[in-house]
């Protein structure tokens, strides 16, 4: 009889790691000793160590042979928020994690660490120091936001002690760092096209952004506290700066460490989202003639308009969590990383 070869716990995989986050989870991971294997639709970079496995995480096969030996899964894969791409979503975020989770079983995996999202519990209205025993949202803001509660379910709802088998998720909040392709991007983007001028609302709504590498650490404390006696099990956890700020000063910031002008002007609120719902429509209907991307979605100013941060107190008791790196350095370290953004650049 063929004896299966027990994986080593340091052995692990990273579904998605040639993305923002999935990177600088496989830096550390690397740093600390553990084999490495990146699953994903594509190879970002090269790094010693690091096994890349090409593959689209809806084909088990593919992800079967990334997962040989492996002990620890991290499941950090998903299109892009900004998509509006609904079947997408359902196929990579649901139906992908479906299949992810049946690899992992057939595998012998035994801890699976999904990369939720914070968001999963937003509505577009005020979520003040939120924990994680907020209900789901019954109407999610997009298409991501849904497709992300029904995979946090499935992730959790597969835990099983019986097979040997542990999940847990991880719900961060506004990631921001070197090499993000999104937030930074978008804001100088939309700068560059003088669409920063204004603040939503009276400016006072604070928010978590969370440096990468604090969500790369409550990422690897929570695979390695996941035990069978553990109280992670089936858990999500909050991960995030621990510092909420007012969304429109973070921006601010930003901007002005790259060059440009902070905005000033006030529009209420109500009046933004309005207009953005309007503009979507009319995107929607004009979809089949043209193809528009409006900078002010309705889920961008929801985002910008109210208060979202969120409580870490669960991680902070079950996983040790305090985040490594403060809001204050994080931004000066983000500015630092994006000299070809800068103004005039
Ligand atoms: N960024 C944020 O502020 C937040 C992000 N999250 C979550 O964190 C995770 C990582 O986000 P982030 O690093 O920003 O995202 P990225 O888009 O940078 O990384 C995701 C990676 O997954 C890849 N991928 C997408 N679809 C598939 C597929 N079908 N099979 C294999 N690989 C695939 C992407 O490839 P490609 O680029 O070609 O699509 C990309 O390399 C996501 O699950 C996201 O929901 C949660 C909270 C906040
Ligand atoms: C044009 C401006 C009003 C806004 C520019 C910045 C935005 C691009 C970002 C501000 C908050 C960010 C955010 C996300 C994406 C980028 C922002 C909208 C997420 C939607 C990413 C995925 C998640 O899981 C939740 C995030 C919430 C915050």
């Amino acid at each position: 009889m063929a004896t299966r070869v027990r994986p080593s716990s340091k052995r692990c995989a990273v579904i998605g790691g040639s993305g923002f986050l999935g990177r600088h989870l496989v830096e550390r991971l690397v740093d600390r000793g553990y084999t490495v294997s990146v699953f994903d639709i594509r190879q970002a970079y090269e790094l010693p160590g690091v096994t890349f496995h090409l593959g689209d995480l809806c084909d088990k096969q593919a992800l079967l042979s990334a997962l040989k030996e492996v002990s620890v899964v991290f499941h950090c894969a998903s299109p892009a928020p900004g998509s509006d791409d609904r079947s997408l979503f359902q196929r990579v975020n649901v139906d992908g994690t479906r299949t992810v989770i049946q690899a992992c079983l057939e595998a012998g995996v035994q801890k699976l660490v999904l990369t939720s999202s914070a968001s999963v519990v937003f509505e577009g209205t005020d979520i003040k120091n939120g924990k994680e025993d907020l209900p789901y949202a019954k109407k999610p803001i997009d298409y991501y936001t849904a497709t992300k509660i029904q995979q946090e379910k499935l992730v959790l709802e597969a835990c099983s002690k019986e097979k040997g088998f542990l999940t847990v998720a991880i719900r961060p909040h506004g990631i921001f760092g070197p090499r993000d392709p999104q937030l930074v991007p978008i804001l100088v983007d939309s700068a560059r096209r003088g669409k920063m001028k204004f603040i939503i609302g009276d400016g006072s709504n604070l928010v978590d952004f969370t440096y990468v590498e604090n969500v790369v650490h409550g990422h690897i404390l929570a695979a390695e506290h996941l035990k069978a006696d553990s109280p992670l099990c089936a858990q999500a956890y909050h991960i995030t700066n621990d510092e909420p700020v007012r969304f429109w000063d973070f921006m601010s910031q930003v901007l002005v460490g790259l060059g440009y002008s902070a905005p000033r002007l006030h529009l209420p609120y109500a009046l933004v989202y309005g207009l953005s719902l309007l503009l979507w429509l009319i995107t929607l209907v004009l979809r089949p003639l043209v193809q528009i991307k409006p900078t002010f979605t309705p889920m961008r100013v929801a985002l910008a308009g109210t208060h979202h941060y969120y409580s870490c107190a669960r991680a902070k008791q079950d996983l040790g969590y305090r985040p490594p790196v403060s809001l204050q350095e994080a931004i000066t370290r983000t500015v630092e990383s994006y000299p070809h953004l800068r103004q005039g650049a």
